[in-house]
């Protein structure tokens, strides 16, 4: 089986790397002659991990028909370029491949999860299913060999069973599952948590605000996910609360890292104006905002920190609103 993964980024180049390790036929397509170059010659990806040296076997290419005999494809690019590549690669595609989504979020306008974008913008007969392969998995862990366990989620069992054996090794372990909206939508979630998290960070607070907005961001994330059809045990698993933890508390989180800079300075400019960083939880805060307005579904930290990243709303005013809300019971 030859698997290529679109994307010379962290993700991709973390799980490409995998699949090197595991002797599987697999090459990198990207778009940054510089990092290809790097990967090839230096067997490093130095923009994203420095002094870490590749499994030797990894190649990389800027050539995208290198698609046309893949049996796996597997997406490793942010959640806004998904519907331009898979478009892009459809016309070299064989027929009934795998496609692997591994993005976390939205499309930025049509609102859907990227399983939903995959299936509508690849053609049918080239697509044998869509297999989401997330959970806790920062890539700097994964790409120096530190155990992780992640989650291969399908519609079609037997497809997320292939991703399953084809990644699974003694650092890297996957388990399968079949709700995918629960699992998409958790994953997708739990990135406006992690800004939330490192806002409160920044802004000062410790241990028992992160386990409380661990907790009651887990019931935001169930109430959200659990109305589109999720199921709630799914939100306490890899991709619900598993994902939701590493990334509250990972300094490797680059979601964390973005909400620790709007807390210190307790203001959004600076981030918005400077940022390069691929921070999925900005654009996915602004779908959960509109989608929970227009369905009435109560979001109450996800507003907040839609309200400071677009709104220009103070995050110490946030974090003391959310605090003086009406009083209820927990369940
Ligand atoms: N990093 C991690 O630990 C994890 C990331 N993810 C998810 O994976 C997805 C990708 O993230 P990640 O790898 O971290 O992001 P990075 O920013 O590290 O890398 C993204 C890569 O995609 C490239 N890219 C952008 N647009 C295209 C395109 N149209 N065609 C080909 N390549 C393109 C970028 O190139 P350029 O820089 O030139 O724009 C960059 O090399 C995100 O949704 C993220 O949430 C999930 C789990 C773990
Ligand atoms: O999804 C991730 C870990 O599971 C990566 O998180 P960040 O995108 O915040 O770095």
């Amino acid at each position: 089986m030859k698997t290529v993964v679109i994307g010379s980024g962290s993700w991709g180049t973390a799980l490409a790397q995998v699949l090197a390790d595991n002797k599987e036929k697999v090459i990198i397509y990207g778009i940054e002659k510089s990092e290809i170059d790097d990967i090839n010659l230096n067997h490093e990806n130095s923009k994203y991990f420095e002094g870490v040296e590749l499994n030797p076997n990894l190649k990389a290419t800027d050539d995208i028909t290198v698609v046309k005999d893949a049996d796996i494809v597997l997406l490793a690019v942010p959640t806004f370029a998904i519907e331009g590549i898979c478009l892009q690669i459809d016309p070299y595609l064989k027929n009934n491949i795998i496609v692997v989504n591994v993005s976390k979020g939205f499309h930025p306008e049509t609102s859907e999860r990227m399983s939903e974008v995959i299936r509508r913008c690849i053609s049918k007969e080239h697509l044998s299913s869509v297999v989401s392969l997330i959970g806790p998995s920062h890539a700097e862990e994964v790409v120096i060999r530190l155990l992780t366990t992640i989650d291969a989620v399908s519609l079609k069992e037997e497809d997320a069973q292939v991703i399953q054996r084809t990644f699974s090794n003694n650092y890297l372990r996957i388990y399968t599952g079949d709700d995918e909206i629960g699992s998409e939508l958790g994953v997708a979630i739990k990135n406006v948590m992690a800004i939330a998290s490192g806002i409160l960070s920044g802004l000062g607070y410790q241990d028992n605000t992160r386990a409380a907005l661990i907790t009651r961001g887990l019931q935001e994330m169930i109430r959200y996910g659990v109305f589109f059809g999720g199921k709630q045990q799914t939100f306490m698993g890899l991709t619900g609360i598993g994902d939701l933890i590493v990334t509250c508390t990972s300094i490797h989180s680059r979601n964390f890292e973005a909400g620790y800079q709007i807390g210190k300075e307790n203001d959004v400019t600076n981030f918005l104006k400077y940022n390069k960083k691929t921070v999925e939880g900005v654009r996915t805060a602004k779908i959960v905002h509109k989608v929970a307005k227009e369905n009435n579904i109560d979001m109450p930290i996800c507003e907040e920190v839609y309200q400071i990243l677009f709104e220009g709303k103070e995050p110490k005013t946030c974090a003391n609103d959310l605090m003086l809300r009406e009083l209820k019971k927990e369940f």
